[in-house]
């Protein structure tokens, strides 16, 4: 990339000696000498950093410094100084400088200033490519809403996505697409350009969430090397949004209650109080009314997220979304995979419409994916998916109940493991169970997790690399 530099530097000697050298730096450089001519060139010449002199007759770069920043906030200026005191470069902060250097032959500080600028350029512009991907990933529009219930729901969303301040709890089944719904309604609102911040409450080991959450000064543990900020101030502007809320530590629920009430924190070790504009969206699908009552869940945090609470519907409750969720996925994996798969056959739309789905729209894509990748038409078919899959068709009658009449059929749930004695450990016969329900899980841990009656995080740290 090449970054396009505005010196200004009132000794021509210097200015010409700093250009040529900036110019072998690979930079395309214009100069000035003046802060009238900078501001009158500013309007031509759009540059990405402006390097201003701190001391020139007339306006000085301070002067400078307060004009440009009310016509191009945006635009990063370093001062450049031979005497400035830590008045001017207190001065030069609070009036938006991006940095504050000394003027040398070397210029070594300069390059320094400049390797940070176009570091902080290249994130900056990564983070709004990336930001506009997902603001179209996510838009309304794109979202599928054929069936009754997900047309109720949209409207919801949509009434969300417009009060960017409004607390928000999602509940619904595993893989039902609560946290997708949680960015949809980021992505639609006023907050959309600044960070979504998702936070994994099971996989973040205990000792490390509240500096996770709310960050850490130097030293305040063994191993807190520097400040670190939080999650929860990284969003700042944004949103917050916990995923599986009810398995957040009790003691951190009260710290979280507070930074809700209050908009402010305390970095862990830190004594100042950090105020943080954010929206905070949960996610669960445990009954949270239920750990209440177990007492493992704070029931004034409780009434704190379920300000407005938003049910997902499982897939199964909107039939009519199947197919054209699954016309998305069979694009999206074709593009990814490089497979020539164009559409759905009408057998494979048969067996999707009757399957129940009790991983809902994460197996939906994870089946969509696996058929594409053993798919070599154009066209994807009742073949291309797990034989078993039919152990859990719903009767034509009522596809919303569960299978009726299996008494003939193999029990779609067991597991069946053989162990052979001498070879094989009990460690063994558990990795066997746990990736097998792993995989009739369609990877998903959290849905894994609770058929083998663990939290996910133990989970994690059972499971072993897969051979
Ligand atoms: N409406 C949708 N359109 C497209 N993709 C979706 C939709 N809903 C969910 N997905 C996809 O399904 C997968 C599961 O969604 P998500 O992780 O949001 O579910 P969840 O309900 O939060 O799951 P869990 O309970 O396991 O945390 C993701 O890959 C997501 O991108």
């Amino acid at each position: 990339m090449t970054w396009h530099l505005l010196l200004v530097e009132d000794e021509e000697s210097v200015r010409e000696a700093f250009a040529l050298r900036l110019t072998d730096h690979g930079y395309v450089v214009q100069t000035a000498g003046s802060g009238e001519e900078a501001l009158a060139l500013l309007r031509a010449f759009e540059p990405d950093i402006l390097v201003l002199d701190l001391v020139m007759p007339n306006l000085s770069g301070l002067d400078v410094l307060a004009r440009v920043k009310q016509t191009s906030p945006n635009l990063l200026v370093i001062l450049l100084t031979a005497r400035g005191t830590v008045k001017d470069a207190v001065e030069a902060t609070k009036l938006g400088a991006f940095d504050f250097v000394a003027k040398s032959i070397d210029m070594e500080d300069l390059n320094h200033a400049l390797a940070r600028a176009t570091e902080f350029l290249t994130l900056q512009r990564q983070v709004r490519l990336q930001t506009g991907q997902e603001t179209e990933r996510y838009a309304l529009d794109r979202l599928v809403a054929k069936s009754p219930a997900t047309q109720a729901f949209l409207s919801q969303i949509r009434e969300l996505a417009k009060n960017d301040r409004v607390t928000v709890l999602l509940q619904g089944e595993t893989g039902t697409g609560k946290q997708y719904m949680g960015r949809v309604i980021h992505f639609n609102g006023a907050r959309a350009h600044k960070p979504c911040v998702e936070v994994d409450c099971p996989s973040i080991p205990r000792d490390l969430f509240e500096s996770e959450l709310f960050g850490h000064e130097k030293g305040s543990f063994t191993g807190a090397a520097g400040r670190k900020s939080g999650l929860i101030e990284m969003a700042d502007g944004g949103t917050v949004l916990f995923d599986e809320i009810g398995d957040l530590p009790l003691p951190l629920q009260a710290k979280l209650l507070r930074v809700i009430e209050e908009r402010t924190f305390r970095r862990v070790g830190g004594s100042a109080i950090i105020p943080v504009d954010v929206r905070f969206m949960a996610a669960t699908n445990r009954n949270l009314r239920d750990a209440v009552a177990k007492g493992e869940f704070r029931e004034d945090l409780y009434f704190r997220l379920n300000v407005v609470t938003l049910t997902v519907p499982a897939l199964r409750e909107r039939r009519d979304d199947v197919i054209p969720l699954a016309e998305q996925f069979l694009a999206r994996s074709a593009l990814t995979l490089r497979k020539p798969v164009r559409s759905l056959g009408e057998s494979a739309k048969a067996l999707l419409t009757q399957y129940r789905f009790p991983g809902n729209v994460r197996e939906l894509s994870n089946l969509i994916e696996r058929a594409v990748l053993f798919c070599s038409g154009e066209t994807l078919e009742a073949s291309h998916f797990p034989a078993d899959l039919s152990g859990h068709l719903a009767p034509a009658a009522d596809r919303t109940s569960a299978v009726s009449g299996s008494e003939a059929r193999p029990d779609p749930d067991a597991v069946t493991i053989s162990f052979r004695v001498g070879e094989q450990s009990l460690s063994d016969l558990e990795d066997r169970i746990i990736i097998e329900v792993l995989q009739r899980s369609g990877g998903n841990k959290t849905l894994a997790a609770k058929h083998l009656g663990i939290t996910r995080w133990m989970l994690d740290r059972r499971r072993k690399p897969q051979k």
